[in-house]
């Protein structure tokens, strides 16, 4: 399946009333992604309930298939992988395009690190801009071959190592997908697989491994970890159910909160504290947010999360908070943009390598609606209106999901509507969003111009 739709300009218009009700997001994309790998690599049948059905997820059951892993759609979000066992992946006829997606992109290249055939990775134009040496150079060091356009970037042919060796690796740049990749590639590797993070990043390939079997040790240091993965183990199938993902609820909250009269719940939200780092800076804007019900659901914490209408103010958010919110300062800035007084988001270096240059794109997005904002080196200002923006703009969203969001939810809280040049890259991450947003608001405000 290739994104060749055509691209849909959307238009959002200011909110008459606010958002209620009670709705649940799809499934975590970064737990989607992982659900299907380790199903592929694991001996045995892994059942999983609630997979996020967008386009990135799609690319990566395409990929495990390619691959020789069974991999069937039972009913909505229930799918069934058949694996083929550590080192039982096949070489693949043909190529693996992985679209939109990095997490697929960077750890399917882990993946392959550690087995003994010859692939070819390509994907849509924003991932073949993408960085690619922050992976291939680490797994080089194992045994596997990459070869790549000039820079590192995609399309990539891999061979991958007949005999890996156990990486120890320090990552230079806060990466969960690097850190996957390396753990992927360390499964095949005999002996101790060994990644420092000097910041700690998403642990979900860390969780899913011991549902899996593997033995990981993690020991925490300072800010960061170390993660040591024992090698060639035997993966067993397991049964994973896929919690709300904290990125996608983002959207339906932020806009809760800007939107005047609005009281919204949203069901079943994975809340696992090295993905909440949003929720932290906006109740230090004062939000009206809750979590209700509190559980563990598969080893992953998970909650109800209630979000009201607040006068929000200005926030200051540190650069350690960065790997906590990676995906979330889009809609941030969406909210501070609304908010009183002046926001800084400091160390967003890495926002720059996203879909598109997210640092650059928040800017122009926040222009666009009339909200002044300033980049100081890697840090975002955006001086906050005090209510609703002006509005009016066009948002440019270079293939990216997040930022043609963002821009439909801060449309709903300016004073004019606020248009898009293309939604169609929502529905790598969120295909009902659409739908959803509309049975929030009681109204169609997000449609086609
Ligand atoms: O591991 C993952 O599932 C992800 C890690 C993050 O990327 P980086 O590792 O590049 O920070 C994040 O931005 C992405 O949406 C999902
Ligand atoms: C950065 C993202 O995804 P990926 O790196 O998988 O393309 C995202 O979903 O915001």
């Amino acid at each position: 399946m290739s994104h060749a739709s055509d691209p849909t300009p959307l238009r959002s218009s200011p909110a008459p009333r606010g958002l209620s009700g009670r709705l649940k997001v799809p499934g975590d994309k970064s737990i989607s992604h992982r659900s299907l790998m380790f199903g592929a690599l694991a001996i045995g049948t892994t059942e999983i309930e609630g997979l996020l059905e967008g386009e990135d997820v799609l690319r990566t059951a395409a990929a495990m298939r390619l691959l020789g892993a069974t991999v069937d759609h039972l009913a909505p979000g229930r799918w069934r992988v058949a694996g083929r066992g550590l080192g039982g992946l096949t070489e693949p006829a043909d190529v693996l395009d992985m679209g939109n997606s990095g997490t697929a992109a960077r750890l399917i290249c882990g993946l392959l690190a550690g087995h003994p055939f010859f692939s070819v990775m390509t994907g849509d134009a924003s991932l073949r801009g993408r960085p690619m040496k922050r992976v291939t150079d680490p797994l080089a060091a194992c045994g596997a071959r990459f070869l790549s356009r000039e820079g590192g970037r995609l399309p990539l042919a891999i061979e991958g190592a007949r005999n890996p060796l156990p990486l120890d690796y320090t990552l230079p740049v806060a990466s969960a997908q690097v850190k996957s990749a390396c753990l992927l590639a360390g499964l095949s590797a005999p002996g101790i697989t060994r990644v420092v993070e000097p910041e700690a990043t998403r642990d979900h390939s860390e969780n899913m491994l011991r549902h899996f079997g593997a033995k990981v040790q993690v020991e925490v240091r300072g800010h960061g970890r170390v993660i040591e993965l024992t090698g060639q183990p035997e993966l067993r199938a397991a049964a994973v159910n896929v919690p709300g993902d904290p990125s996608s609820a983002a959207f339906f909250l932020v806009a809760a909160l800007i939107v005047p009269g609005s009281r919204l719940v949203i069901d079943n939200v994975g809340l696992n504290p090295l993905r909440t780092g949003l929720f932290d800076s906006l109740r230090e804007m004062g939000a009206k947010l809750e979590v209700g019900s509190p559980r563990l659901e598969g080893g992953e914490p998970v909650g109800d999360l209630v979000a009201e209408f607040t006068a929000l103010r200005a926030v200051d958010v540190p650069p350690e908070r960065a790997p906590s919110m990676i995906d979330e300062y889009p809609i941030l800035a969406v909210a501070a943009a609304c908010a009183t007084g002046t926001s800084r988001f400091r160390g967003l270096a890495e926002l720059r390598v996203k879909e598109s240059d997210r640092l650059t794109g928040t800017a122009e997005l926040l222009r666009a609606a009339g909200v002044r904002c300033d980049i100081e080196g890697d840090d975002l200002l955006v001086h906050g209106c005090g209510g609703p923006p002006p509005g009016g703009g066009v948002v440019a969203t270079e293939m990216d999901h997040r930022m043609a969001m963002s821009a439909l939810v801060l449309g709903l809280a300016c004073r004019t509507p606020l248009s898009i040049d293309d939604g169609s890259f929502i529905a790598t991450s969120f295909p009902n969003f659409l739908p959803l947003m509309h049975a929030a608001l009681g109204a169609d405000l997000m449609v086609p111009v």
